[in-house]
């Protein structure tokens, strides 16, 4: 087992990378966790997951109650949150209650915002099953849901007790997904390491090939680089904005288009379009946007789309979190490994970046 260590004062945590569920009642206990159960799930995950990680929490004697939510980022909304809090209320969960998200981003952001919330805060582990789980959202504490078709408009900042990540859950998990988290992925060796990177590339076959070793140090190189970025800002006060790449055009895009597409897919789109973007500043050189673009096409994400409406996108881009005084920060590459934050105003400039993505 590969321990990753997150290091935030009194709210600090581990990341245990396992290849199994045969740690997860020991860590338990490490945490010193012995409320009452709730592991909230989805029905996919339910069904592929559900009872190997249940078994292996009963083998500490413990009581585990489930609530499965509706797969799909359709569920990450307010109503979710208000049957999972009648759920806790009717079997009378106390503030020494223990909430595990089982599952993908969606199931993680919205158990950690119960967590956060409920009885003002019960503890909270995170048990990621989707690649993009386990390569970025369990790990750092956003929490939250979508409202009104805005993406996480609602939500907090609420770490976990800890992160048990088995990489062999991702054999259950559809292809499609498996890409999709890659974007996360490559987002980070794009963000802040240009070795990492070169390893995401030549490594992309053994990846979807499911081999151990390359799975458990493409988790703990992700998990140190994210980890890295959220110790030194945990409330996105200013440098954890850089985790946000991709997320400004690809956040408008998951919104307008209504989630027929996945986050990790609109955040390959919007790493498209930032890299134009940068290139047609003069930021970065045209062949390392070259070098991003076909290692994502070589992994399977969208790189461009049949039809984008571009002022639709545009004008859905200043729901975004880095807006202010009406003005976008975008996250922007002067390399491969190296981003800044940068506030661009000229409309046209921003519209020509999203219509890149038009084939
Ligand atoms: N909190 C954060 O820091 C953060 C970071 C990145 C993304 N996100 C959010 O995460 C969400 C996307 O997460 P996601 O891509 O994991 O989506 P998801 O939770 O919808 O999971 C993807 C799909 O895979 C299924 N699934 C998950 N694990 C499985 C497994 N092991 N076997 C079989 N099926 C499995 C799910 O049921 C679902 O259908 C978005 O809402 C995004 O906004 C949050
Ligand atoms: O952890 C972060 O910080 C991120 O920005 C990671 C993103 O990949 C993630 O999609 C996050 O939920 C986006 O946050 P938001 O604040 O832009 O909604
Ligand atoms: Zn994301």
């Amino acid at each position: 087992m590969i321990k990753v260590n997150i290091d935030l004062g009194e709210r600090s945590y581990p990341i245990y990378i396992t290849t199994d569920y045969s740690s997860l009642a020991k860590s338990m206990s490490l945490a010193r966790l012995n409320g009452k159960l709730a592991l909230i799930t989805d029905n996919n995950v339910d069904k592929a997951q559900g009872e190997a990680c249940i078994e292996a929490l009963k083998s500490n004697g413990l009581k585990v109650y489930k609530y499965v939510i509706e797969a799909g980022e359709k569920s990450k909304n307010l109503d979710t949150i208000r049957e999972i809090y009648k759920f806790l209320i009717d079997n009378k969960f106390e503030r020494n209650s223990v909430l595990i998200a089982l599952g993908g981003g969606v199931v993680g952001d919205i158990t950690g915002f119960v967590a956060a919330t409920f009885l003002r805060g019960v503890n909270f582990v995170q048990i990621p099953t989707s690649l993009l789980a386990q390569a970025d959202s369990s790990v750092g504490g956003k929490v939250g849901v979508d409202f009104e078709g805005k993406k996480n408009i609602i939500g907090a900042f609420y770490q976990p007790k800890f992160v048990y990540l088995n990489v062999n859950t991702l054999k259950t998990l559809p292809v499609r997904e498996i890409q999709a988290g890659m974007a996360e992925i490559v987002k980070h060796g794009v963000i802040r390491d240009p070795e990492f990177f070169d390893f995401i590339d030549y490594n992309v076959s053994k990846i979807f090939n499911f081999d151990e070793d390359v799975l458990q140090y493409l988790a703990k190189v992700n998990c140190t680089i994210k980890g890295s970025v959220v110790e030194q800002d945990e409330k996105e006060s200013g440098l954890r904005a850089i985790l946000n790449f991709g997320h400004t055009i690809g956040h408008a895009i998951e919104s307008v288009y209504e989630f027929k597409y996945l986050h990790g897919e609109c955040v390959s789109l919007g790493m498209v379009a930032a890299l134009k973007m940068a290139c047609d500043l003069e930021m970065i050189e045209e062949n390392d946007v070259q070098r991003v673009v076909e290692t994502l096409d070589k992994i399977g994400l969208p790189v461009r789309l049949d039809h984008i409406d571009v002022d639709e996108v545009y004008e859905r881009m200043f729901f975004d979190k880095k807006v202010k005084d009406n003005k976008i920060t975008f996250v922007l590459p002067k390399s491969i490994g190296e981003v800044i934050q940068c506030v661009v105003e000229d409309e046209a400039r921003i519209k020509k970046a999203i219509s890149h993505l038009q084939s």
